[in-house]
């Protein structure tokens, strides 16, 4: 079977019900039936065509009693209840009922079926009436026969056909323009993996690997990846233009390109996984530059220009020059990692280590949109920190931990070119790592090349205040692994200046490595560009975009 996701956006718990078809008409009889949390996602194994039924957990378990005319449903939607309640409240009483509870909030529910297709079906709530939206690779295949078969059935005024004569020969190359973008995403999958082999560690085995190094069968995948990326002429294979062949055709093969990307990913993922292991095990600091390009940093909070006009309102000490070291800055790729020494002192440790410690909680993620799952990526525990008496302090800097805010955020403006404003920036967040526990691989932001989205998170300051055994800071796709010493940072970009530009693709990707032994305490600052006073860094994703 092919998994199906189905996304709870209706802003309630529902319940989702199989149905088998039961006598007629129209008789389904819910069977199994599972809770879906707010916002969350479950997954469904279709084998086959199978019904749904989604409706609020609340409400009384969903029955369906039948209806005395296949129309019913229809005509209650269109107010036929009330327009002709002697025949529809007695043939169409179910129908009749469900309409009223739908219109006055009760009970609230959706049908949909799923047939053997990848996709994903979300329930949305429309103004108090519940809506499926079906997205996936077969569906848009489906869509785009459609707009392809409607482009070239459309005449121009003297009633030509606006694709001449051969109009299954117009569909195809109407249909390529919908080929062509998730060609080019195979194409460069195929890039990313031809380097995820080449920096693979074949030499060095992982001895914690079980069985087999790698699940895929390689030279499937390659005869995979020659077929998807070839042009397929629909014409050849539907000669006679039959609107069904066209469609199996066409989703056959967006299903086929999307699935050998996907095969292609999980592939280029295991290497890294692999070359992140290699380096933790090793656990030396490592780095393409050599000799690396050593610069001093002179650091006035003063003179900064974070402030948006309103300078800091109590002093701090002196800011001593520090020495950067660029680990990783190919000006090419707009990706850069950076080691600062002495970046933050004992007492700014010292104060973060003491507000987080009695608030340290296990690390959450957004886990398919459910958002306090325990994180199997990121085992550690976290706390915010923020200046004494809270944000509003964060132009004091006699306040250590105000002080390591502004610092980094000036720091990024020197590195990168930067013009970032300290005001609706995200609190510093402490984490705390004892043995076992590590992050896995992950973009802070995203690293996937694509534009970068106004309010989105573009570089970071990774200060270490407790270095453990092991625990280092891998980047495998860079080649640099940072061997945490206290007091220093890492700091590391992933945009250039140019706001309107895009991400780097996969240099910054990083992990946190399994701590061997003691405990590893890092503060981060993620950093972001389009926020401010008026629109803090709670009003976006960390990719960029509003939060929905
Ligand atoms: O602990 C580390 O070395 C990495 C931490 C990290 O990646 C993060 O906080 O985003
Ligand atoms: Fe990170």
């Amino acid at each position: 079977g092919v998994p199906v996701a189905v996304r709870n956006l209706v802003g309630r718990d529902v319940i989702v019900a199989w149905l088998q078809p039961g006598p007629e008409p129209r008789k389904r009889i819910p069977q199994q039936a599972k809770p879906l949390t707010n916002s969350s996602v479950m997954s469904i194994d279709s084998f086959a065509t199978h019904e749904f039924i989604v409706y609020d957990a609340a409400a009384e378990k969903y029955v369906e009693k039948p209806d005395g005319h296949e129309s019913c449903e229809f005509w209650a939607s269109v107010g036929e209840c009330a327009a002709n309640p002697g025949y529809m409240l007695v043939t169409c009483a179910n129908a009749c009922n469900n309409e009223g509870k739908k219109k006055n909030n009760g009970e609230l529910k959706a049908i949909f079926a799923v047939a053997d297709n990848r996709e994903t079906v979300s329930i949305v709530d429309n103004d108090g009436v519940w809506e499926v939206v079906r997205t996936g690779p077969a569906h848009d295949a489906q869509k785009a026969v459609a707009s392809a078969l409607d482009a070239c059935s459309a005449t121009h005024e003297d009633g030509a056909p606006t694709c001449g004569e051969a109009t299954v020969q117009c569909v195809s190359d109407e249909l390529q323009t919908f080929f062509a973008p998730k060609r080019d995403e195979l194409s460069i999958e195929k890039f990313l993996f031809d380097h995820a082999l080449k920096i693979a560690p074949k030499a060095t085995p992982d001895p914690d690997a079980k069985g087999a190094a790698y699940s895929e069968d390689l030279p499937k995948l390659y005869r995979d990846i020659e077929r998807a990326s070839k042009e397929t002429d629909l014409s050849e294979a539907c000669p006679d233009g039959a609107r069904e062949c066209l469609r199996d055709k066409a989703t056959h093969e967006t299903v086929f390109l999307t699935s050998t990307i996907g095969t292609l990913r999980k592939a280029t993922r295991a290497r890294r996984h692999d070359v992140r292991n290699a380096t933790c095990r090793n656990h030396e600091d490592v780095s393409p530059h050599s000799p690396v390009v050593e610069k001093i940093w002179k650091y006035d909070p003063y003179t900064s220009d974070i402030w948006a006009g309103t300078a800091p309102d109590k002093k701090g000490p002196a800011e001593p020059d520090r020495a950067i070291r660029y680990l990783f800055d190919p000006s090419s790729i707009d990706a850069q990692i950076i080691v600062i020494d002495d970046f933050i002192s004992d007492e700014e440790c010292d104060a973060v280590q003491t507000q987080a410690t009695p608030r340290l909680a296990r690390a959450t993620h957004a886990h398919e949109g459910d958002l306090s799952h325990v994180s199997k990526a990121r085992d550690s525990q976290q706390a915010t920190v923020r200046p004494e008496g809270g944000r509003k302090n964060e132009r004091d800097l006699s306040d250590p931990i105000a002080r390591l805010k502004a610092r980094s955020v000036a720091m990024a403006n020197h590195l990168s070119n930067y013009t970032l404003q300290l005001d609706g920036q995200e609190d510093l967040m402490a984490v705390q790592y004892n043995p076992g526990q590590q992050y896995m691989l992950h973009c802070d932001g995203s690293c996937d090349g694509t534009p970068f989205v106004s309010g989105g998170r573009l570089a970071t300051v990774l200060m270490y205040c407790a270095a453990a055994d092991g625990g280092g800071t891998a980047f495998p796709n860079a080649g640099v692994h940072v061997v945490p010493k206290r007091g220093q940072a890492v700091y590391f970009s992933f945009r250039s200046s140019d706001s309107e530009g895009l991400m780097e693709d996969w240099h910054t990707e990083h992990s946190g490595c399994p701590v061997r032994e003691g405990s590893k305490w890092v503060v981060t600052q993620w950093l972001r560009d389009g926020v401010s006073k008026e629109n803090p860094h709670s009003r976006f994703d960390p990719s960029g975009g509003p939060v929905r």
